[in-house]
Order: C-alpha cells, then sequence, then structure tokens
C-alpha cells in the first residue's frame, strides 16, 4: 500500500492475516475505512470480526499483513487513538461512573485532577448520564451501563471508535434507541466507527458501508454501499440492503 492510501485513510487493512497456533482466525483481508464513515462489519460467528477489532485496537501484535489508524501502524505502542465497546459494558462495580469512565482517560492525565473531573463530567453529559456521576454500575440499566462504556472508550479521544457487537445484549426497544443515540454522537463528531455485528439489519441501518466477512478463515466476501442518506426508515428502506447482505452471507 502507498503512504498516500494509508494517510488518507483512518483505518487501513491490508493482506491481514491472523493465526492463533493452527487456527487461522482472518485471511488476507484488505479494507479501509475512510475518516468519519461508518462501517459495519458482519459475518457468521468464528469468521474473525473480534480478531479483526483487536487487531485495529492494538491487542493483537502477531499478524501478517498491515494495519494501520490515521496512517501509524497499530502496533506502535501509544502511536494511535482508539477507544473500544464490547458486548458487555465490563464496568467496574466497586467503581463509580465516574471512576469508570477516568479509566479511559489517556495514561499522562492525572485522572484525580480538576481537568480529568471535568473532561469526565463532559463526556458523561455527552452520553446523557448527567446526574449519574456518582452512582454505581448495579444502579443503571442495561443501556445506560452501555453509555457509560461508551463514555469511557471515548475518554482517550479517538479518532476511531470499534464497537464489538455493543448491543446485542440489549432488549429490542432499548437497542432501538441506543443505535439512535451512537448514530447522533457520531453525526456530531468527527468520529470514525467500526462496528462488528451479526444483526444485518442493525449493519444496514447504521452504516454508510457494511463488510460481509464470510468463511473460517474469514475473508471479505463483499462490500455493500448503504450511502449517506439519514434518518432512514427500519422498515421498506432496510429491506433490499438486508436481502444483499443476507444473500452475501448466505443465508435465506
Ligand atoms: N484467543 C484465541 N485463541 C485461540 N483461538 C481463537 C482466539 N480468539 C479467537 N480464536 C479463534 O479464531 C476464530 C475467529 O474468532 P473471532 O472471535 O474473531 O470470531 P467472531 O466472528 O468474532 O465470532 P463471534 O461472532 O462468535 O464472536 C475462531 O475460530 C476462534 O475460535
Amino acid at each position: 500500500m502507498s503512504s498516500t492510501g494509508e494517510s488518507s485513510s483512518a483505518v487501513a487493512v491490508e493482506d491481514l492475516t491472523k493465526a492463533y497456533g493452527d487456527t487461522v482466525a482472518l485471511r488476507d483481508v484488505s479494507l479501509s475505512v475512510a475518516p468519519g464513515e461508518f462501517v459495519s462489519v458482519v459475518g457468521h460467528s468464528g469468521c474473525g470480526k473480534s480478531t479483526l477489532l483487536r487487531v485495529l485496537a492494538g491487542l493483537e501484535d502477531d499478524f501478517r499483513g498491515t494495519a494501520t489508524v490515521d496512517g501509524t501502524d497499530v502496533r506502535t505502542e501509544g502511536g494511535h487513538r482508539v477507544g473500544m465497546v464490547f458486548q458487555e459494558p465490563r464496568l467496574l462495580p466497586w467503581k463509580t461512573v465516574r471512576e469508570n469512565v477516568a479509566v479511559g482517560l489517556p495514561r499522562d492525565v492525572d485522572p484525580d485532577s480538576e481537568a480529568a473531573r471535568e473532561r469526565v463530567d463532559a463526556l458523561l453529559d455527552r452520553v446523557g448520564l448527567s446526574g449519574f456521576e456518582d452512582a454505581r454500575p448495579s444502579e443503571l440499566s442495561g443501556g445506560m451501563a452501555q453509555r457509560v462504556s461508551l463514555a469511557r472508550g471515548l475518554a482517550y479521544d479517538p479518532t476511531v471508535m470499534l464497537l464489538d457487537e455493543p448491543f446485542s445484549a440489549l432488549d429490542a426497544l432499548t437497542k432501538y434507541e441506543q443505535q439512535d443515540f451512537l448514530l447522533d454522537l457520531w453525526r456530531d463528531s468527527d468520529l470514525t466507527v467500526v462496528l462488528v455485528t451479526h444483526d444485518v439489519e442493525e449493519a444496514a441501518y447504521l452504516s454508510d458501508r457494511v463488510v460481509v466477512l464470510g468463511g473460517q478463515p474469514g475473508t471479505v466476501e463483499t462490500t455493500v454501499d448503504i450511502g449517506e442518506g439519514r434518518p432512514r426508515d427500519r422498515e421498506e428502506w432496510l429491506v433490499p440492503y438486508r436481502d444483499r447482505i443476507t444473500t452475501a452471507l448466505g443465508v435465506e
């Protein structure tokens, strides 16, 4: 890949192959995500979706090919600014909401400083949780807990947000609310989003583009362009995109 290509993409993956021992999770995967783009990655269980996010988050250093965020190799320690949100909020139950978000602050920020407190409280305001700063995770609903984990991911001031099935543990109504919440947050920011999901409708509803991974090891089957038009209808509008994605997945 040319250096120009790397620097103009928020995320650039070229010929990525990742194995865990004898298990090859991803083979020759290439994809790029433009700054500010919202891209979803869908695929059957075990096709390497989480592995792809782990590579982008800098959590894996043993792979072949290249993976960059904002033109910087993901293996460069502290070199790229990504935030990560998982399926479960993974909050520390003994810490308050404010303290949980502060866990995500960069290492050079003193979490006890006034500046850190202001930054965390501003983030909690941004995710609609003002007034819950001193609450414990056990006092929150599932959707609220997931927004705390989003705020924790944002605390690092990321350019790229990686989300690994963040809504799959929520009931349908809460899931819709949180999806719209994420869209609003993304629209009001410069964030690039890479969302992993096996919910095809979620991918079509939220994304500019959907990358379909398939097989074991996972490879890119196809990419479906959804476009930028929003707001979207969850019913008829979704159907043709959903059908194209499910066809690519080999689902009837
Ligand atoms: N730490 C690990 N050690 C060994 N094998 C692993 C590890 N993590 C993932 N794998 C294997 O790599 C493959 C891809 O796993 P991965 O979790 O990335 O898939 P996925 O598409 O995210 O699946 P799911 O949708 O079920 O979460 C699977 O065969 C899995 O068993």
